[in-house]
């Protein structure tokens, strides 16, 4: 099947500084990749390499991430702005990053369109209703009367979520959209996002920490550790079948409702000048060997549609 969205072989930094080494996944149509891992690993840096944006700091070192079978990394940033205009949402965990709190709902809805099509005010507005009505924010005429800062965090992440939709891309980019939100607007903002896929087939990129909308809304996930993809596949293959130790640590610190208490990982993670080859797991790991700090780590096939980055998950 074809992908949307290819990344191969990617180094992504700031400046000189490589902070995600050698990413590679691929997203097709309608599917919803999670990425997930501890906090540092790398994950918004590997979004924001895709994001395309120019003030990011971000630079992309070397790889190719390809989007429709175009590579992204050699558009001139007039192109990237067209393509990020018509092909791909963004939204943050924060709201505010995607709207101005003093400026009216409606306004920033009809600049966006206007920026993007050929619109009127009134033909702008009714689509704009419709496509509200379509992810159940109901109301629609008074939250498009309102400023942000009149409407609830939750309530103003759901229309970020409509604002990147407005233009019907193909992929929506996610970082965290659910971490600042309490559970019950989480648990909405989550069924929207599925209801965008299914109505309009895109396909998501999701960072999350949280592992329970990773295992309800993705088809893919993709674990990072110190700049590394160390596991990527298939959810059930992932999350039942999983091979790199570091997967296992992390799902074993989910709290659970059986009583049985989360475990913990003891140690830090590496810092980035640290990790020059090897496995920057190694020294947490309980199968750390002395090869594991010294091999070039790479995905390795495990399984069909699952890879992972553990020398120990085939015995080799
Ligand atoms: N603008 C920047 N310039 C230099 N280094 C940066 C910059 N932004 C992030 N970093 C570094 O890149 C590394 C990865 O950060 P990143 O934000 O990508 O991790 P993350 O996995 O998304 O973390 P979190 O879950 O906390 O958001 C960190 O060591 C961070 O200090």
């Amino acid at each position: 099947m074809n992908n949307l969205l290819e990344v191969s072989h990617l180094d992504v930094g700031y400046g000189k500084t490589t902070i995600v080494r050698d990413a590679r996944f691929a997203v097709q149509k309608g599917e919803i990749l999670g990425i997930v891992g501890e906090s540092g690993s790398g994950k918004s840096t590997l979004l924001k390499a895709i994001m395309q944006l120019d003030d990011t700091g971000v630079t992309v070192q070397s790889g190719r991430i390809s989007f429709q079978g175009q590579n992204l990394t050699s558009l001139s940033n007039e192109e990237k702005r067209a393509f990020r205009g018509n092909k791909m949402g963004v939204v943050f965990q924060n709201p505010g990053s995607s709207l101005n709190p003093l400026r009216r709902v409606k306004k920033q809805f009809i600049e966006t369109m206007q920026s993007h099509v050929k619109i009127d005010k009134k033909t702008a507005e009714s689509r704009i209703l419709e496509l509200l009505e379509k992810l159940n924010l109901q109301d629609g005429q008074r939250i498009l009367n309102s400023y942000p800062y009149e409407l609830s965090g939750g309530m103003n992440q759901r229309i970020a979520l409509a604002l990147a939709m407005i233009k019907e891309p193909e992929l929506l980019l996610a970082d965290e959209p659910t971490s600042a939100l309490d559970v019950t607007v989480q648990a909405q903002v989550v069924e929207e996002m599925l209801k965008l896929r299914d109505r309009f087939g895109t396909s998501i990129v999701m960072i999350t920490h949280n592992m329970g909308i990773v295992s309800k809304m993705a088809d893919k996930i993709a674990v990072m550790y110190a700049g590394r993809i160390v596991e990527y596949g298939e959810k059930a293959e992932v999350i039942k079948n999983h091979c790199h130790p570091y997967t296992r640590a992390l799902l074993e610190a989910i709290p659970r409702l059986d009583g049985k208490r989360p475990v913990g990982l003891p140690g830090r993670p590496p810092t980035f000048h640290e990790v020059k080859c090897g496995c920057g797991f190694a020294s947490r790991c309980i199968h750390g060997c002395e090869q594991c700090k010294t091999r070039e780590q790479q995905l390795i096939p495990v399984a069909e549609n699952h890879w992972s980055c553990c020398s120990h998950a085939l015995g080799v």
